[in-house]
């Protein structure tokens, strides 16, 4: 096999790919431990294949070397079967049959924890024989099936049953077997032990690669949605389960050498594979057969060694910096809304505009982050009139981060600064927490706009709304951006052609279908054009209608008679 995959050696180019190569050539040469013969056909395979997969959380692979090789899962199966008994029964229900503490024995001892005669987890054989025995089915048909749909819907295709390693570890899993009549002695499982083991021994056998498995790895590393199906498999709150387990258990009694020098959740299996996930980022898979003594890949235990350290990936490494989560503020009187303004209010909101901030929030809210986005807030409102908070750069917020925003919206209710949402609209992802301001009675006080520039509007008007501006009808022609650039003498010509009208607010300027005979000119004010639908035929009318503007504000537009036909069309 190439060494890089599908890769043209001219276009080496990516950095992963680079390192990956490299890191395999160097990994090749290492030594040590030998295929699980304990399982014969698992004795019989070729002890140099080597192959590294990453695969990330939107499906892009990187691979080099034998990465397409069939090889069976073996205890990459349990964390799988694991959160799919706690997706459908539930947390307390599986707890009644296998615990969450590391054993610190072989996976295949044959102990149970003094609790409640339970086995101490589902990585270890006793925990994974007794979650396997928690997959639906009315029969072992089924329930074989359910499996194999499973872990197709993991790998994004298709999966089948390696026979040979099945029949293999059928007639020699005989310590299974007495992990298994142990359980049914202590009611730990209720079938037949036979018939449990027949399906765990089956998972074992089920037929993956390289790439299969780091795709799966990259399915708990996007919070349970297979990257490459967009399919999802697992809730996030078990998808975190999973991970913690395989944190604590995964790798069986190398578990906290493990954690000190990868600092990944994973699963190894004898066959020579490891998976190992970085939540958020990627799925590791390396497959080389020869296992140590405590039943783990030499070279994979090395490589994900090494790409933790490359990619600086172990869990404990703080790559999060809660202080970027404001991205910039500033306030009114240096910063406009883009609504026309006429030069009174222009320069009454350069002196009153600094009592309105806006303040940017970007990137995911999480405690960290929210706490740091509310504080600058309160700090602002201590010497403001109205406080932006803009999320248009927000694409996350999590439930903690909901939880301590409505809280802050209920803080400020009756202060003198008032909380103003700007872009909540703007990604989907925030819909939690549209969902918790609206179901929160405070909630429904913070108002909200579409973005910022119409929630700075909002409060332009405010702060204009007291103001006794003198709006005589008449103003300079050149003030009306459509007229900019005129002459004096073509504003005194426009000047000579028109007559102010004022409309107050709500008042209907034309209606579709009236006689065009005038030509409009907005001076000040909005306008809005409603559609209305009217009778049984549903026909649409527009009506153009003076825009709910500020208080103060009224519509008042110049009018020019239309020009007749004959004459030139009005300029400007
Ligand atoms: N660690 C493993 O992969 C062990 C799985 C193997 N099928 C067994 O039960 O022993």
């Amino acid at each position: 096999m190439d060494a890089i995959r599908g890769t043209a050696k001219a276009e080496l180019t990516a950095p992963v790919e680079a390192f990956l190569a490299d890191l395999h050539a160097r990994v090749s040469k290492v030594t040590g431990g030998s295929p699980a013969d304990y399982i014969p056909e698992l004795g019989k395979v070729d002890p140099s294949l080597f192959g590294i997969a990453i695969a990330t959380v939107d499906g892009q692979i990187y691979e080099v070397g034998d990465t397409d090789v069939p090889f069976t899962i073996q205890s990459v199966s349990k964390p799988f079967m694991y959160g799919h008994a706690l997706q459908r029964h539930g947390r307390p229900t599986v707890l009644k049959h296998v615990g969450v503490e590391p054993t610190g024995e072989a996976f295949n001892s044959i102990v149970l924890d003094e609790v409640a005669n339970r086995p101490f987890n589902p990585m270890v054989n006793a925990g994974a024989i007794a979650v396997a025995e928690m997959m639906p089915g009315d029969t072992q048909e089924q329930r074989i099936g359910n499996m194999l749909d499973l872990f197709s819907s993991l790998a994004g295709r298709r999966l089948g049953i390696d026979e040979a390693v099945f029949r293999s570890e059928l007639e020699t899993g005989h310590r299974n077997r007495a992990i298994a009549y142990m359980m049914l002695n202590t009611a730990m499982i209720e079938r037949d032990p036979n018939e449990v083991l027949d399906l765990y021994f089956r998972q074992c056998s089920v037929n993956v690669s390289c790439c299969d498995l780091a795709i799966m790895a990259a399915t708990l590393a996007n919070d349970g949605t297979n990257p490459l199906t967009g399919k999802a498999v697992f809730d996030a709150q078990y998808v975190r389960d999973m991970l913690t387990v395989m944190n604590s258990c995964g790798m069986y009694d190398y578990a906290g050498e493990w954690a000190y020098e990868v600092g990944m959740p994973a699963k190894s299996g004898v066959s020579g594979c490891i998976i190992a996930v970085m939540p958020g980022q990627i799925g590791i898979c390396v497959y080389s057969p020869p296992i140590d003594t405590q039943g783990n890949s030499v070279r994979g235990i090395r490589v994900c060694q090494e790409i933790s350290s490359e990619f600086e990936l172990h869990a404990f490494n703080n790559r999060t910096n809660v202080r970027s989560v404001v991205r910039r503020d500033y306030r009114a009187d240096l910063v406009r809304s883009n609504r026309l303004r006429t030069l009174e209010e222009r320069n009454l909101l350069a002196t009153e505009g600094h009592k309105v901030a806006v303040l940017e929030a970007q990137g995911a809210l999480f405690f960290g982050s929210t706490e740091q986005l509310l504080r600058k807030t309160s700090a602002l409102a201590a010497d403001s009139r109205y406080v932006v908070v803009d999320f248009k750069r927000v694409h996350q917020a999590d439930t903690s981060a909901c939880k301590l925003i409505v809280r802050a919206a209920k803080s400020m209710e009756g202060s003198a600064a008032e909380l103003v949402f700007a872009s909540l609209a703007e990604d989907d992802r925030l819909d939690p927490l549209v969902r918790a301001l609206a179901e929160s009675q405070h909630g429904h006080r913070v108002r909200q706009f579409r973005d910022a520039d119409a929630a700075l509007e909002w409060c332009e008007d405010q702060l204009l709304a007291g103001a006794n501006f003198n709006h005589g009808t008449k103003f300079a022609v050149s003030e009306i951006n459509l007229f900019k650039g005129l002459s004096p003498g073509e504003c005194r010509l426009v000047e000579s052609v028109i007559r102010p009208l004022v409309f107050e607010r709500g008042d209907v300027i034309m209606r579709e279908g009236d006689e065009a005979k005038l030509f409009f000119v907005l001076a000040r004010g909005t306008v809005s054009v409603q559609i209305k639908v009217h009778g049984k035929g549903n026909r649409k009318k527009r009506v153009a209608r003076s825009a709910p503007a500020s208080p103060s504000a009224r519509w008042r537009c110049w009018t020019a008679a239309a020009a007749p036909p004959t004459s030139s069309p009005m300029s400007g």
